[in-house]
């Protein structure tokens, strides 16, 4: 037994709370698929530091199917921009079935790149290199996400080809509309292979981990794909991955998710883990039964819907206090001074646009008879580049308005005294405990300078 058993008991609670639904089937419109076992169920997460977590049937195979989509749409994004892959592929929510026989009437492209036409147009973006053909190039991109080597299921990938008619019909009436790169022929085989990619669902859930994590696979350590596409890919993963049921499911569950019809499902909480499941008995979207259920079972008991972020009140960044807690003064005019004319103001933690905010407001209510403040930021762990600049501006605001500051930043997270300088016009004096920095205040202006 160990602490961290606890994650994988919630990961247990929820399969037990759902393995007896009997509802849906397996997929049979491909044939192969339908031969899976209704009974398995597997659970996985996967933590921002890499941690992972599994209940249930996690490391059985299966294929991607649709849990594809969002990852070629990734490796679309890098290569060609998003402007370019726009031009082909829409991302409007269809509000029709994955496999809808539908264009936008204006345009001629897939309405997204989720639902099956504009996901073999997405595959059919992924040019050719002379040394890597596009379909390996697929394949390693989505080994990378998943964090080791995959290999497609040619039984699966067989029955799919086979049997995929309205798939190449598709192909076809996307390329009478001007908006199919590639012969439909080949579009669609590169795509039958993509869903036949073999997966377990401790892959998915490392898979959505890595969208999560801005595109930087948490088990590995690699870099996928940037941030910025990871966040793209989300948007489009939030507003049209769960096809005709993705309003309903950003409702009730509140997290980008990606389900298939092999039964695999991911959601992703952005900044804070990969979920996934595998359950085979699928719902009228193609959805699977139960992992629909648990995660939304799991969002709810968790708080984890992406609309809901109660403030925190321990997660206050700033304290405004007086000088109160400080040695004896040499004199009680001193004292006087330091009481009454130095504020402090005490950041904590890590310092984002929002919690920026808190810290400038906190400066201009600071100072009770608006001299001096002390800014303390040695409880700070990081400050991110728009919180930095936006420090920087407001402390020259600060200085201009003819108050008097001071940090205390002995790691020099504000940057070299010379940056903030630059930055502010003027000198902004810094020191190493906040004893000195509010002395060094009240020394300023006893001497009046
Ligand atoms: N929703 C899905 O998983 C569909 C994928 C499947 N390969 C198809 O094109 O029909």
């Amino acid at each position: 037994m160990s602490a961290a058993d606890a994650v994988t008991d919630s990961l247990e609670n929820l399969r037990a709370r759902f393995i007896d639904v009997r509802d849906g089937k397996p997929a049979d419109y491909i044939p192969q698929l339908a031969l899976a076992d209704p009974d398995a169920f597997g659970l996985a997460l996967v933590s921002m530091d890499g941690h992972r977590y599994s209940a249930g049937e996690a490391d059985t195979a299966f294929t991607l199917q649709s849990v594809s989509k969002p990852f070629v749409y990734a490796l679309a994004l890098s290569l060609l921009g998003l402007d370019e892959v726009s031009r082909w592929v829409g991302a409007e929510p269809s509000g029709e079935a994955f496999n809808a026989i539908s264009l936008e009437p204006d345009t001629g492209r897939p309405a997204n790149a989720m639902v099956n036409a504009g996901a073999i147009v997405t595959t059919a973006l992924i040019p050719d290199t002379p040394d890597e053909p596009a379909f390996d190039r697929i394949l390693r991109c989505l080994g990378r996400f998943a964090g080791r080597e995959l290999d497609v299921d040619e039984e699966v990938f067989s029955s799919e080809s086979a049997t995929g008619d309205r798939n190449r019909a598709l192909a076809y009436l996307i390329r009478s509309t001007g908006t199919m790169p590639v012969d439909p022929v080949h579009a669609v085989d590169r795509y039958f292979r993509q869903c036949a990619t073999r997966v377990t669902a401790v892959d998915l859930a490392t898979m959505a981990a890595t969208l999560a994590y801005g595109g930087v696979n948490p088990v590995t350590g690699e870099e996928v794909v940037s941030a910025e596409v990871a966040a793209r890919v989300l948007a489009v993963m939030a507003t049209c991955g769960m096809y005709n049921g993705s309003g309903d499911w950003l409702l009730r569950v509140g997290l980008p998710a990606k389900s298939g019809v092999s039964g695999g499902l991911i959601a992703v909480g952005p900044a804070r883990f990969g979920v996934a499941t595998y359950s085979p008995p699928l719902d009228a979207t193609g959805g699977s039964v139960r992992g629909h259920a648990a995660l939304e079972a799991m969002s709810q008991r968790y708080g984890l819907h992406l609309m809901l972020n109660p403030a925190l009140p321990g997660s206050t960044v700033t304290l405004v206090t007086t000088a109160d807690d400080l040695p004896s003064a040499p004199s009680a005019e001193h004292e006087r001074v330091l009481h009454e004319q130095v504020g402090v103001v005490v950041a904590q933690g890590s310092i984002d646009f929002t919690a920026a905010e808190r810290v400038l407001y906190a400066l201009d209510e600071s100072g009770p008879n608006g001299e001096s403040v002390v800014l303390d930021l040695r409880d700070v762990t990081a400050i991110d580049s728009v919180a930095l600049a936006m420090l920087h501006t407001g402390l020259a605001r600060l200085l201009s308005d003819g108050r008097r500051a001071a940090v205390v930043d002995p790691r020099d997270l504000l940057g070299p005294p010379d940056v903030v300088r630059n930055r502010t016009g003027q000198d902004l004096p810094r020191y190493a405990t906040r004893e000195d920095a509010v002395e060094g205040c009240a020394q300023a202006l006893a001497g009046g300078s």
